[in-house]
């Protein structure tokens, strides 16, 4: 047996659980994908592919569980799902994955509370620096903007350098982060830009390094959300996000943002865990007044996703 020996969990069969099975599964890990809603005890062997910017095409046979039809899970397990279906997970898997560590992949502040809550002892953080969109239900669009960072909410670092060893490859690059709070928040900062201002511009990530007054509107959340980060203790430099920010919208240009690809598939987004949190932690902290382009860039994201949700339910009930 090998270094790389243990046996990669995959949850969540989307844009990012695909990509990352198919460039693990090429590097010669052992992997098993595990779908995050659907429960119907099948085990199959599916096909995906990555299409990478110069048009390269990477494959992988990947093996497709569910929850339900695995009695335990011993490895590393990986969230690739969306980070409102936390709790649920939370519960479910604490049976059966005894002490295998979990690397939380999500956008966001706070998603990893449910996994805390429930006693988790190891539960790992990674902030994705990377673009995934699915084409179809096989292919996913990849473009890596940098090295993800992984760090520690609950663990010990020689764990944190094992699971790194684990992710990381060629295509898909992880490195270990001690400190990761601050990246998380800078992450959660730049998400509460892209995911609100693309979806309702209905635009790609590219606008914010072509259009001044785009970047302007960036430039007034980014200094809203790092007087909330400063208020708790979180030492970003709003320059150092705008940097990051231009930096993700040059890298992904043409890409559609999660938020965006959500409302366009009639799905729920992850806006409250990005504007939302921002405007309640500020809120905690009696700050509320200094969020308010965030709240408002936020609510107008939410009502629009939830219109779509509502046509949705309409067009199905005409059916
Ligand atoms: N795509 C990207 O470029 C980036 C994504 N991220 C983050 O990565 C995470 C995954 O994103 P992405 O792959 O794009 O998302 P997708 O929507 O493509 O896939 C998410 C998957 O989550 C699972 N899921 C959906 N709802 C629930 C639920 N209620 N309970 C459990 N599982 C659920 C589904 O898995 P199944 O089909 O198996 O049921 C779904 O396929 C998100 O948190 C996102 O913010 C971060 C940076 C970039
Ligand atoms: C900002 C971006 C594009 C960076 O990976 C992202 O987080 C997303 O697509 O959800």
């Amino acid at each position: 047996m090998g270094f790389h020996h243990k046996h990669m969990f995959i949850v969540g069969s989307g844009a990012i659980g695909k990509a990352l099975a198919v460039f693990l599964s090429q590097a010669g890990r052992k992997v098993t994908m595990i779908r995050g809603s659907v429960h119907d005890g099948s085990t199959i062997t599916r096909r995906f592919a990555v299409e990478m910017e110069n048009g390269f095409i990477h494959e992988a046979h990947v093996e497709v569980a569910t929850l339900n039809s695995l009695s335990e899970i011993d490895g590393i397990v990986v969230l690739a799902t969306k980070s409102f279906g936390n709790e649920k997970l939370a519960g479910a898997l604490k049976s059966k994955i005894g002490d295998s560590p979990i690397v939380l992949l999500q956008n966001g502040l706070g998603i990893e509370q449910p996994f805390l809550e429930h006693g988790y002892q190891q539960v790992y953080r990674c902030v994705l620096f990377v673009t995934s969109q699915s084409i179809d239900e096989v292919v996913v669009r990849f473009k890596p903007v940098t090295t993800c960072p992984v760090g520690i909410e609950h663990g010990n670092e020689e764990q944190l350098d094992n699971i790194v060893a684990h992710l990381n490859t060629r295509d898909f690059g992880f490195k270990s982060e001690v400190y990761i709070q601050h990246i998380i928040w800078k992450k959660a900062i730049i998400n509460c830009v892209f995911n609100s201002v693309c979806p309702l511009l209905e635009i790609d990530n590219g606008i914010f390094h072509k259009n001044p007054d785009a970047l302007k509107i960036a430039r007034r959340v980014i200094a809203e959300c790092t007087t909330i980060a400063h208020a708790k203790g979180i030492a970003i430099q709003p320059d150092d996000v705008e940097s990051g920010l231009v930096q993700i919208s040059r890298l992904s240009d043409g890409q559609a943002i999660s938020t965006l690809q959500d409302i366009r598939r009639n799905k729920r987004t992850e806006i409250e865990t990005l504007n939302a949190e921002i405007v309640r932690i500020a809120e905690q902290i009696h700050q509320q007044n200094a969020v308010r382009e965030t709240r408002l860039l936020g609510e107008l994201t939410k009502i629009k996703s939830e219109l779509a949700l509502n046509l949705l339910l309409e067009r199905e009930i005409l059916i």
